[in-house]
């Protein structure tokens, strides 16, 4: 019979947060699956001495994403993904410089690298995904291990069924009213920030609600995705900054509007994986490409987090600001009505034309 009694231990959301705290340290965690169990480290945190530990239990598999492995030469053979693997001697550097993109002009051949074909990637593919969500860079080591359960007992590792954690990766975590006050600004004297807390220990989330605006309309409603060095330090490389104010003064000038503040930098892979995005700009690549050749998709935003918090703040439908038909086919798809799109176009540099230019062309932006 199941026991009713609240338990202490955590839960597989709770895990998981954890994990990618362990990943961040350079700490292992413990996948199990398909009949086995494998160890993982994010390459981007492994130190020499962890690296010798788990050569010592078994030998190491290198999981990359796709996109990496296209710039590496090497093939995918499980499709989204490609296992390498790591030969006797290699070491940190070896596999650093698979998993960062820095010198790959400078050192073009890292092989050659034999790509594993067969059996399941399944625990590759999750370890990855983790990876991905704790803004590392795209680069896992898994380690096969006999014993599982008992290496992470003894050790006290952080354990991953992937049938416990599949479900909660594949999800948006609910996201929580934690508080609201009024704040004036100079858009807008009626302001009001709200803070989002997602339950699965991930970044909370900001709405600014300018004015009182009537739940039964479609709302001016702005989804700025967080930009460092656009809104903050006055980037020229992007338009991030201008498009966050004027979106702010529309609303304070027709008096009813709500900017939701996501904390989604670098379109989901964090403000150190932007910066490795730009020292690639810098090598001659663009936007797009530099995000590939990190192993990232173009964009790696989840979109469905603004229209949650739309929800909960009682809208349902949008006047949306933006020039991203992407972001109104997400907010339709996610059951918020885009009664209209109201284009956003300020901020333009000599230094962001090429960006501007490749967002249209690349990513579907309207000029
Ligand atoms: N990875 C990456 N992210 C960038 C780069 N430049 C800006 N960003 C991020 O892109 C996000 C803004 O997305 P944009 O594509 O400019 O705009 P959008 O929000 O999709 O579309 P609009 O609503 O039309 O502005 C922010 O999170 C920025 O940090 C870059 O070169 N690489
Ligand atoms: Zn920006």
């Amino acid at each position: 019979m199941p026991s009713t009694r609240p338990t202490l231990a955590p839960n597989a959301i709770e895990r998981l947060s954890r994990a990618r705290g362990d990943l961040r340290m350079g700490v292992p965690v413990v996948m199990t699956g398909d009949g086995r169990a494998m160890l993982v480290v994010a390459v981007e945190a492994l130190e020499p001495e962890r690296l010798a530990a788990l050569r010592a239990l078994g030998q190491p598999e290198l999981a990359l994403t796709a996109r990496r492995a296209e710039t590496l030469k090497t093939p995918a053979y499980d499709g989204d993904i490609a296992r390498v693997l790591v030969p006797e001697g290699m070491g940190v550097e070896w596999l650093r410089a698979l998993a960062d993109p820095a010198d790959d002009l400078r050192v073009p051949l890292k092989g050659p690298l034999r790509a594993l074909r067969d059996g399941s990637s399944d625990l590759h593919r999750a370890a990855l995904q983790l990876v991905k969500s704790a803004h590392l860079l795209p680069a896992a080591l898994l380690v096969p291990v006999a014993h599982g359960l008992a290496l992470a007992e003894e050790n006290s590792l952080t354990l991953l069924p992937l049938v416990e954690i599949m479900p909660e990766l594949a999800r948006m975590s609910p996201l929580h009213p934690v508080v609201n006050a009024r704040l004036p600004m100079q858009a807008a004297q009626a302001g009001r920030v709200h803070i989002f807390r997602p339950e699965d220990g991930g970044e909370e989330h900001y709405a600014i609600e300018i004015g009182r605006p009537d739940r039964s309309q479609p709302v001016l409603a702005r989804l700025h995705s967080a930009c460092f060095t656009g809104d903050v330090l006055g980037s020229l490389k992007c338009d991030c900054g201008p498009q966050l104010r004027a979106a702010l003064a529309q609303m304070g000038e027709e008096g009813a509007g709500v900017l939701l503040y996501l904390n989604q930098e670098g379109r989901g892979i964090g403000l150190a994986n932007k910066m490795r995005a730009y020292s690639l700009q810098d090598q001659g690549f663009d936007t797009v490409e530099a995000n590939h050749r990190l192993g990232f998709e173009d964009d790696e935003r989840d979109f469905r987090i603004g229209a949650g918090i739309l929800r909960k703040m009682g809208f349902s439908a949008v006047r949306l600001l933006t020039n991203n038909p992407k972001k109104m086919a997400m907010m339709e798809s996610c059951g918020i009505a885009v009664a209209e799109r109201v284009p956003l176009k300020v901020g333009l540099t000599a230094q962001n034309a090429g960006y501007l230019a490749t967002k249209a062309a690349k990513s579907g932006h309207l000029l």
